[in-house]
């Protein structure tokens, strides 16, 4: 029985359902239980920790950056794009999103020790031809804080701006509570008007806790049919998890909730696939092998960024194959929201040898090769079609 939520003395922000009989003691420091039973008592209760009020500022900072990235994508300007060291787009978009997400959690927790891994950092910004780039960037944060009538915060100058975005360096690890944010999660797919997230996920000693996917172009019914009539006021899903709770999704004005599923087919011939959009982000030779000898008959299906996860959580196909090419290192924040999202609607991702996602190595998820999604029924198949497929591509070089 679930008869009250204090804070947890050792984690801020923390909650912990805790019975009365419990109750006193552990409004003291821990380190005062004398009783062992009671210390027992406590450590019973935080398997049921709860991430409620985490879960909600991720949700609110979540669609907040959505409805910014909205603006930016209704008026893109050429000006709006600049390229990264490693030649990836990065827009005025997601710079915003990252500084949003980052002020907001922070404002919104403020009990809480705050570390963010993120995918953007501000030494571009902080370059002299970047000037009018940050003004704009400081503009679109401010006018979506008033947007939402945030009266009780002043706007953010160009300084809170960049240390906003630079609060993202955290390097993130097994030890703590770290948020994982990528602001925009395929920002190609974002430039062709196309799918794209924002993705916001929470780590608790390595372990992902909660995850919040924002979809704006990602339509509220299943995309397994695509040739329907869908109106703009059906467009635009946001979907969270927290550990042990499921999944959920609703429309980004916070209308419609509904727990959701992952397909629960199987037969892997009636299972479609999703991949990468981009053949430079996932071998499409290679899925395209794995699917056959699994007889699948469907055509991919190919759609940006960690959307997929979102659509595959409701069941709109039952897995997702991403193989990138050789020398490339995945980072956490490309999939730590998107996979718990999946798990906890009944899905599990793996790499492509089986093994569990590891996200509390720092930035990068270190793997074998690619990542495989599915419900646990189709798994073993297609663990089996990965691995031949993997050996005729090695021998074939
Ligand atoms: N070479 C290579 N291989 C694999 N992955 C790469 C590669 N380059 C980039 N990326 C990352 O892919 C992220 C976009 O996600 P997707 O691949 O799912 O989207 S897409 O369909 O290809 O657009 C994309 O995320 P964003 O940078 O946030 O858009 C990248 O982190
Ligand atoms: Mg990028
Ligand atoms: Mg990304
Ligand atoms: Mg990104």
């Amino acid at each position: 029985m679930v008869a009250s939520i204090v804070q947890n003395p050792l984690k801020l922000g923390t909650t912990l359902h805790l019975t009365p009989t419990i109750l006193a003691p552990i409004s003291r420091p821990l380190l005062f239980f004398s009783n062992p039973l009671q210390l027992r008592a406590v450590r019973r209760a935080s398997v049921s920790m709860s991430y409620d009020r985490q879960l909600a500022a991720a949700k609110k900072a979540a669609s907040l950056a959505a409805r910014l990235c909205q603006k930016v994508q209704k008026a893109l300007l050429q000006s709006d794009v600049q390229s990264k060291f490693d030649r990836t787009p990065v827009t005025v978009a997601d710079y915003g999103s990252q500084a949003l997400v980052s002020f907001i959690l922070e404002k919104e927790l403020p009990s809480m020790s705050f570390s963010l891994v993120a995918e953007e950092d501000s030494e571009d910004l902080r370059k002299e031809e970047a000037q009018g780039t940050l003004k704009r960037i400081t503009d679109l944060v401010n006018e979506t804080l008033a947007s939402d009538g945030m009266t009780d915060v002043s706007p953010l100058s160009e300084e809170d701006v960049l240390v906003a975005i630079d609060n993202g360096k955290s390097e993130g690890g097994p030890r703590g509570q770290h948020w994982v944010l990528d602001p925009i999660d395929g920002t190609k797919g974002f430039l062709r008007g196309d799918q794209y997230a924002i993705a916001l996920a929470l780590l608790d000693e390595g372990k992902v806790v909660l995850g919040v996917l924002a979809c704006p172009n990602l339509p509220l019914a299943s995309i397994a049919s695509r040739n329907q009539h869908i109106s703009k006021d059906d467009v635009g899903c946001l979907f969270y998890a927290q550990v042990g709770t499921g999944t959920y999704m609703q429309s980004l004005d916070g209308s419609r909730e509904t727990k959701v599923h992952v397909c629960a087919t199987e037969t892997p011939e009636e299972a479609s696939f999703f991949e990468s959009f981009e053949a430079e982000h996932s071998m499409h030779d290679l899925s395209s092998s794995i699917a056959k000898k699994l007889g699948v008959k469907a055509p991919p299906v190919r759609i940006d960024s960690q959307a997929k996860y979102g659509a595959l959580s409701r069941g709109d196909g039952a897995i997702y194959l991403r193989f990138p090419h050789k020398g490339y290192r995945e980072k956490i924040w490309d999939h730590a929201a998107g996979y718990i999202v999946v798990a906890e609607a009944g899905g599990v991702a793996t790499d492509a040898a089986g093994n569990p996602l590891d996200f509390s190595r720092g930035r990068y998820l270190d793997l074998d090769t690619g990542i495989i999604v599915a419900n646990q029924k189709l798994m073993p198949a297609l663990l089996k079609a990965v691995q031949e497929s993997l050996k005729e591509k090695a021998s074939s070089l």
